[in-house]
């Protein structure tokens, strides 16, 4: 039996606390899986934007995946901002014999529009990790740039999912519609059903690491042996609640709150 759920972030940092590796090491927290990282990339950066990016050795990153692979129980993992190619071969190569839950977010811009991954890495993103996931969590841009088509309709995002579990090789697709106007509404085809999932669309500038934050609550529910449609309703409602208490934080857009959850069901 489980003693504890474990989950795995192989992401960038940000020093601000609000988006990737810290973002994901919180909700893993809050969601009482047991939470474990490897950094791929130091980014210097806040709620107003990216200063500075540098990125780890490649040999460091593969000690680093090394070190908790070897030692350590990982019973689901996730990747946010993976730079390069070179990378991305490493962490291809390991996770790929790890049997076990793989999110991947495909991060590309950081939500203040800076980007966060090289052009050449884009499609090797695209051909060779794609295939080894159990759940892709593309928002519109992202999921526009994996298929090669525009995304405007609640039908084009629905094609859109069944296309990269169809064409792409991925085990699930959840497109996010945090980019629309309107409720916000994500759409999960799990490679036999379209599922939607829905929420009123809170006002708010503070929207720094939503998608950071939510796919990790989905990678901390699925360690801990939930369904994929169950992981993803309950990451729905983690990150709804996460944004509807954002913190206004910083001078730009400010972080989601991990602890909103709890404040929700008071
Ligand atoms: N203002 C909002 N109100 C309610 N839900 C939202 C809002 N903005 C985004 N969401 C939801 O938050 C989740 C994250 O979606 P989004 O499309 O913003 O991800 P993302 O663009 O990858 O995030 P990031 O800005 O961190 O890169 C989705 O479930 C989306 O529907
Ligand atoms: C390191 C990192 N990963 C992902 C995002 C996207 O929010 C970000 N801003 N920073």
């Amino acid at each position: 039996m489980k003693q504890v759920a474990c989950a795995l972030t192989i992401a960038g940092t940000d020093p601000s606390g609000g988006a990737g590796i810290h973002a994901d090491l919180k909700t893993f927290q809050e969601l009482q899986s047991y939470g474990m990282s490897v950094i791929t990339s130091v980014v210097a950066q806040n709620t107003t934007g990216v200063q500075a990016v540098h990125h780890v050795p490649i040999e460091i990153i593969e000690q680093q995946l090394d070190s908790v692979i070897s030692d350590m129980p990982i019973h689901a993992l996730k990747t946010g901002m993976i730079a390069n190619q070179e990378m991305m071969k490493v962490i291809q190569k390991k996770i790929a014999a790890l049997q076990v839950p793989y999110v991947l977010d495909p991060v590309m811009v950081a939500t203040s529009g800076d980007a966060l991954i090289e052009e050449e890495a884009r499609d090797y993103l695209r051909k060779q990790l794609l295939p080894l996931t159990t759940l892709v969590t593309p928002n519109i841009p992202e999921a526009e740039f994996l298929i090669g088509e525009t995304i405007k309709t609640t039908d084009d995002m629905k094609q859109a999912a069944e296309l990269l579990v169809k064409e792409f090789g991925v085990g699930a697709a959840l497109i996010k519609g945090g980019h629309r106007e309107g409720e916000a509404i994500d759409f999960l085809y799990d490679g036999s059903n379209i599922h939607s999932f829905s929420a009123e669309r809170i006002d708010t500038k503070n929207t720094h690491g939503t998608g950071c934050t939510y796919a990790a609550a989905i990678t901390a529910y699925l360690s801990k042996g939930l369904s994929l449609y169950d992981a993803v309703k309950n990451g729905k409602d983690f990150v709804t609640a996460a944004i509807k208490y954002s913190f206004d934080l910083g001078a730009g857009s400010g972080p989601t709150n991990h602890w909103a959850i709890r404040k929700d069901k008071c």
